[in-house]
């Protein structure tokens, strides 16, 4: 299986790949056409910021299951296409963030003390001492827009130089900030109070342009820093602002367009410095990223969870080893119920009780879906699933309670139309042990793996000899059964776990007998 890396990546991602087993290609610099031949059979898809990765190319990728972004910024993947095409995407939020802070707080003094420009001139043979007096940082005020990952890291930079810190961050409390020694406040405060602005958020519809003429004019006689995404900031109001004096200098490292072209309005002006997209250019960044992105891909082509997922539920690391569980069970759970129901499903309910309940249930549910699904349309998966339901009308619907019988924790998918409903419930005995244990209502106990057979009939002597009988005759052996009644005599439901599948001529000649209102044959066998 082959993955495909466009932008240079660590080589420990790289290493991580091909011990996997993985066909690693790399194609740095392709161009369109090259690239959308590469990607058609790769299953994975490594790209940094350098890589578009738009509708066509995906496209184009047939056999693609993930695209692995080894940093953070996810503006150049067309994400909703990905999503219809079922791939998942993925980054590595965590492994850059220190270094993006680094970085801008070395770009806050380079721009503060005109580092680059008095390197310049002592290159050249000047001694320019006397023309560079600078600003100093301590007793500032730093104006932080974007209170993220990378904005808090520089908040407890700044805060540790002296500086007085104040945020706009409209999705943040303000008791977070405060924690970290900021007061939240409107943009134009931000502005008008910061000495230096730095700005930290992703680049949307909502962002671009954000920071622009106006916003500059708020900011007279400040710096403006920008290691987050250029198109935030506009780029010749701020190129126009520093000539005219109104902003003492900006420092740039992300552009609208990069590679910068040459006849940028920011290239030679004076109190403009820039850095070609270097904020996760270290060592240490680069070796996270690109072994945090290997996982993700090896971890998707296996069809097991992918923590970082921006376009399918993901979970909190902390919380991933108590939920993992319960996702294979829930896929399961959510496939026996779409066989046993067998016609159109209007609601899916899935109830979490006992301490299943307490977690974030997203993927579980995601997870119940994908069962549902899979044998209707073969490339479902957790990312897609959602959107499935809703195209076929399937309304979904999550509940939670805290009592789970006599179980720890325990997940029941139900499926329901105008004419009846069917509901199967699962649970995880002590060491990872799944458990289907209710069947419609009937309490069982059967190892959801293998060969299953269902069958409901009426309580009578010599009924479940009888299907033993049938199965023998045809050198099918029973490895489990468990056999569930609501009362002597009336309906039973008995779950057999078999070794071998068992033909169709077979589970006619059972349901022939007037005793056995129904059999049904599940293959559990690929999960
Ligand atoms: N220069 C580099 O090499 C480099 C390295 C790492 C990250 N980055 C970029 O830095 C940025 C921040 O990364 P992060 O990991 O901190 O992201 P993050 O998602 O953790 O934080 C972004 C913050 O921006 C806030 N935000 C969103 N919309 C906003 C708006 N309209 N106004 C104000 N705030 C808004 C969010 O609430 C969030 O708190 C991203 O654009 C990322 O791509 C650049
Ligand atoms: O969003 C990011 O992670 C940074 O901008 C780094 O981008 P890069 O991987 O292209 O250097």
């Amino acid at each position: 299986m082959k993955v495909l890396v466009t932008d240079p990546i660590a080589d420990a991602g790289l290493d991580r790949l091909r011990e996997a087993g993985f066909d690693v290609e790399t194609a740095y610099e392709a161009d369109d056409e090259a690239l959308q031949t590469a990607v058609q059979d790769a299953v994975g898809l490594i790209v940094r910021s350098g890589t578009e990765v738009t509708a066509e190319l995906l496209e184009a990728a047939q056999e693609l299951v993930i695209v692995g972004r080894a940093g953070i910024g996810v503006d150049n993947i067309d994400i909703d296409a990905a999503t219809e095409h079922g791939v998942i995407v993925a980054n590595a939020p965590e492994g850059n963030v220190r270094a993006a802070a680094e970085h801008t707080v070395a770009m806050m003094f380079a721009t503060a003390r005109s580092i680059p420009q008095a390197h310049t001139r002592l290159n050249t043979g000047e001694w320019a001492k006397g023309e560079f007096l600078g600003t100093e940082l301590n007793n500032k005020t730093l104006g932080i827009v974007g209170l993220g990952r990378v904005g808090q890291e520089v908040a407890r930079r700044c805060g540790s130089l002296g500086m007085e810190l104040v945020a706009y961050d409209p999705y943040i409390g303000a008791d977070r900030a405060n924690a970290l020694g900021a007061e939240l406040a409107e943009l134009d405060t931000v502005l008008e109070r910061a000495d230096i602005v730095t700005v930290h958020t992703p680049l949307t519809p909502e962002t671009e342009g954000l920071i622009s003429e106006p916003e500059l004019a708020k900011l007279e006689g400040g710096y403006l820093v920008n290691c987050a995404r250029g198109g935030v900031v506009d780029e010749h109001a701020l190129a126009a602002a520093v000539e005219d004096g109104v902003l003492n200098g900006a420092a740039l490292d992300v552009f609208a367009d990069e590679p910068l072209s040459d006849d940028s309005p920011l290239l030679g002006v004076d109190n403009v410095v820039v850095t070609p997209h270097l904020g996760a250019s270290t060592e240490a960044a680069q070796e996270n990223v690109a072994t945090s992105t290997a996982d993700q891909i090896v971890a998707a082509v296996n069809d097991e969870p992918v923590m970082n997922a921006l376009n399918a539920p993901s979970v909190d690391a902390s919380a991933f080893p108590r939920v993992e569980p319960y996702i294979g069970l829930a896929e399961t759970a959510g496939r026996i119920a779409m066989e046993l129901f067998d016609a159109h499903v209007e609601e899916a309910h899935v109830e979490y009780a006992g301490d299943i309940a307490t977690e974030e249930i997203d993927i579980v549910t995601a997870s119940a879906l994908k069962g549902m699904f899979r044998q209707l349309e073969p490339q479902v998966n957790a990312v897609n699933a959602p959107s499935l339901a809703e195209q076929r009308g399937i309304d979904v619907v999550e509940s939670k309670a805290k009592q789970a019988e006599d179980f720890q924790s325990l997940v029941t998918v139900t499926l329901h139309n105008g004419d009846g409903e069917i509901s199967v419930s699962g649970t995880q005995f002590v060491g990872e042990n799944p458990r289907i244990v209710r069947i419609d209502g009937y309490r069982v106990d059967a190892i959801p793996h293998g060969h299953m057979l269902v069958a409901r009939n009426y309580d009578e002597p010599g009924v479940i000899g009888f299907i033993g009988t049938v199965l023998g005759d045809s050198g099918i052996n029973i490895a489990g059964m468990y056999n569930g009644r609501e009362t002597i005599g009336g309906e039973a439901l008995t779950v057999y776990s078999l070794d071998d599948e068992p033909a169709t001529d077979l589970i006619d000649t059972l349901e022939s007998d007037d005793r056995i209102i129904q059999a049904q044959y599940l293959s559990l066998n690929d999960r």
